[in-house]
């Protein structure tokens, strides 16, 4: 990811509200009177075990689970007042999984993210060229202009899909696992790239696995458990060994990034003759 940040729309508050779902014949619910807030200028990253309930949580945005109560509202309008439209002009979204299922061309897959500010019947405009080049530019992703999406490898259409998203120029910005697939340095390059956009003011929701990332780039964190809000705050605030090995339920311990000195967890050996504790 390289290239010249400009033109970013300024961010609006993401809000779920005490949100609950229950998926159909479940009997646990999925989230259990769940808040979280995505100010603008700031990375919020969202993270938990696997089935804990973060794309859930996305997944309210677009209305496609059925919430029990609660409301997701995006600079204060309710996301249920709005049609699919509305939203990708407020929220561009990375969605955990999808497929390349057009055979289109790089250029054109990117292009998709303009979509809801295009009239129905028009082509192009010079204002929708522009974001798709600053998007292809942001992403790194320049050398697979001209290639089928289906021909890309995991990473490559990683990022492409981040490009898809940055190409909406929403207020808001949620990626559900942005860096999947990704090597170190794309990896670092996205994190990079969310908190300058967050810098220049938009709001970025992050779901992520990666704890010691998020704990170095992100300005608040919720660790999600079962469906609730574990903890909530700063990273000195959630990335607490207690709080982790309850939660992730494997031994670990929390130690200090050196570069930064951000909180950096460290999973030990768990089972058996493995079984490690630092030395003190
Ligand atoms: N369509 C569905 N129908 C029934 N249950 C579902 C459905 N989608 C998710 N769930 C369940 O809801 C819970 C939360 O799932 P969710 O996908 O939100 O977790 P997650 O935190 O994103 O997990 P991961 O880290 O594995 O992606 C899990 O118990 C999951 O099995």
């Amino acid at each position: 990811m390289n290239g010249a940040i400009g033109g970013s729309e300024q961010g609006a508050p993401l809000m779920f509200d005490h949100v609950s779902v229950r998926y159909a014949g479940r009997t646990q619910r999925a989230l259990d009177d769940v808040s979280v807030t995505a100010e603008p200028g700031k990375m919020t990253a969202v993270v938990g075990p696997n089935g804990s309930g973060k794309s859930t949580l996305v997944r309210t945005l677009l209305r496609r689970v059925p919430m029990d109560s609660g409301r997701v509202t995006v600079g204060g309008v309710d996301v249920a007042s709005l049609d699919a439209r509305d939203i990708a002009r407020r929220v561009a979204i990375v969605p955990q999984r999808e497929e390349p299922v057009l055979p289109l061309r790089v250029e054109e897959f990117v292009a998709l993210g303009r979509h809801a500010r295009r009239s129905a019947f028009g082509g192009m405009s010079a204002d929708d060229h522009a974001a798709v080049e600053s998007a292809v530019t942001r992403a790194g992703i320049r050398d697979a202009i001209g290639r089928r999406t289906d021909t890309l490898s995991g990473g490559e259409w990683q990022r492409v899909r981040i490009a898809r998203a940055l190409a909406q120029a929403a207020p808001v910005l949620v990626l559900d696992e942005p860096t999947t697939f990704l090597d170190i340095a794309h990896e670092m390059a996205v994190f990079e790239l969310l908190d300058e956009l967050a810098q220049l003011g938009q709001t970025v929701l992050l779901v992520s696995h990666q704890l010691n990332l998020v704990a170095r780039f992100a300005s608040h964190i919720v660790l999600l458990h079962r469906g609730t809000v574990a903890a909530a705050g700063d990273a000195a605030t959630v990335m607490r060994g207690e709080i982790l090995e309850r939660v992730y339920e494997w031994p670990l311990v929390v130690t200090r990034d050196p570069a930064v000195g951000a909180p950096a967890l460290l999973p030990l050996r768990g089972s058996g003759r493995h079984r490690e504790r630092p030395s003190s």
